[in-house]
């Protein structure tokens, strides 16, 4: 048998530097896979690529729109990615289209995790500042900030001193917020690590929903917690008690799950059930975790729920001041690995946005016609189709401690082959 050709010099040359390239988040020295593919596919191939990894929205690959000038000006001056796309839907006879704009914002930290808590917390408020200007100048209408936004993601240290980031809902992060949807006329949706000082000081991980007038009309607690790698959210805060509130907002029915929830299809369908018609997903997750799964899971909960989703995860390598273990055999370790950003949008036909960046801040806009949420429940009927009453018994008697799985087994499993 012939040898596999060994590698030449120059080719493990371009090895290394891509792998140096990928040391700083970048995707081989690229802001993402898309802009990779784009850079490197002939346009023809390029069109056929994005047309099978990306779907078409209407017959056709997402539109980009254009964004005010002073939109632009603040992501060349502080340095974030900015990127705003466009779903479409049929034109109705009988419903006027029903388009909103809605934004993503993914970014890292802004001080080291040594610093005062105080200082990492009004930095990461400067940080964003900017970045929601940029939002309110290009006329977004509903905003959402990435999980645990205020605070570095401690939850790997298992350290309680973190704790003190949390805040009641009506706290110093609310605020800051408020006074932008009320500037912007935005709905916010801030997730935070919250403490609920009138149930003795419980911590939830928490989003707040605040309306387009500065009101705060809701929150959402969130319903699963990881107990995966580093990931020891449980030592934080508990199981969230909301269940699954859609919010009715001036921009339509919009609902959130928060992070490790995309992993459960039941937790999508509950969102659905209560009539959402955009769901966020606000996360912080790491690439040697999820990456593969990250284009997938939010993609499939668009496309069997009929609705929009905009998936955030924050970006960079936060390190912490004590190492720590997670119990899984892996060396100490004093970080998490990196978050990749790669905040999009997925719609209710399939299609979606290209990522932003996996290493930069950033703020993804994009219009949505929310009629294609009811036009594609008319087209391929996965609610009508949906058997939900076989699913309820099923998990009836799943929950019953005598259940006994419905295997019908081969009755010549154990025959003796001759
Ligand atoms: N924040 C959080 O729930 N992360 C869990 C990791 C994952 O779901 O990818």
């Amino acid at each position: 048998m012939e040898k596999p050709a060994q590698n030449t010099d120059a080719q493990n040359g371009q090895v290394q530097e891509a792998t140096k390239a990928s040391s700083d988040g970048s995707v081989c020295g690229y802001d993402s896979l898309h802009q990779l593919l784009s850079e490197n596919l002939k346009p023809h191939l390029f069109q056929e690529v994005n047309r099978i990894l990306l779907g078409l929205n209407r017959g056709k690959a997402l539109e980009t729109i254009s964004l005010p000038e002073s939109a632009k000006a603040l992501s060349s001056g502080h340095n974030f990615d900015l990127q705003a796309s466009c779903f479409l839907a049929d034109k109705e006879l009988l419903r006027e289209p029903r388009i909103v704009r809605v934004g993503l914002i993914q970014n890292s930290i802004a001080l080291p995790t040594t610093a005062h808590f105080l200082d990492q917390k009004r930095a990461i408020f400067e940080k964003l500042r900017p970045i929601i200007d940029a939002a309110g100048a290009a006329g977004v209408n509903v905003l959402c900030l990435q999980e645990a936004w205020t605070m570095p993601f401690a939850f790997c240290t298992r350290e309680k001193r973190w704790c003190e980031f949390a805040e009641p809902v009506d706290g110093e992060s609310t605020r800051f917020l408020q006074d932008f949807a009320r500037m912007y006329n935005m709905v916010i949706i801030s997730p935070i690590l919250e403490r609920d000082v009138n149930h003795g000081e419980t911590l939830w991980n928490t989003a707040v929903v605040i309306g387009n007038n500065g009101n705060i009309i809701g929150k959402h607690r969130k319903n699963h917690i990881p107990r995966v790698g580093d990931f020891n959210e449980s030592t934080y805060y508990m199981e969230g008690n909301t269940g699954h509130p859609v919010f009715e907002t001036a921009y339509g029915k919009i609902a959130v799950n928060i992070c490790y929830g995309r992993h459960h299809p039941l937790n999508w369908l509950a969102f659905g059930l209560n009539g959402a018609e955009i769901v966020f997903n606000p996360s912080a997750t790491v690439g040697e975790l999820s990456e593969p799964m990250w284009p997938i899971e939010a993609r499939n909960a668009a496309i069997a729920n009929s609705y929009f989703v905009g998936s955030i995860n924050r970006v960079g390598t936060e390190v912490f001041p004590n190492p720590f273990t997670s119990g899984d055999g892996k060396p100490e370790h004093a970080d998490f690995g990196h978050f990749y950003g790669s905040s999009h949008f997925s719609a209710p036909d399939a299609s979606c946005t290209p990522s932003l960046s996996r290493h930069r801040d950033g703020l993804l806009i994009s219009d949505m016609d929310l009629n294609l949420c009811r036009q594609i429940k008319d087209k391929w009927g996965f609610r009508m189709t949906a058997r939900y009453e076989l699913y309820a018994d099923l998990l009836a008697q799943y929950l019953k401690p005598d259940f006994e799985p419905q295997v019908i087994s081969d009755p010549l499993l154990h025959k003796k082959s001759p």
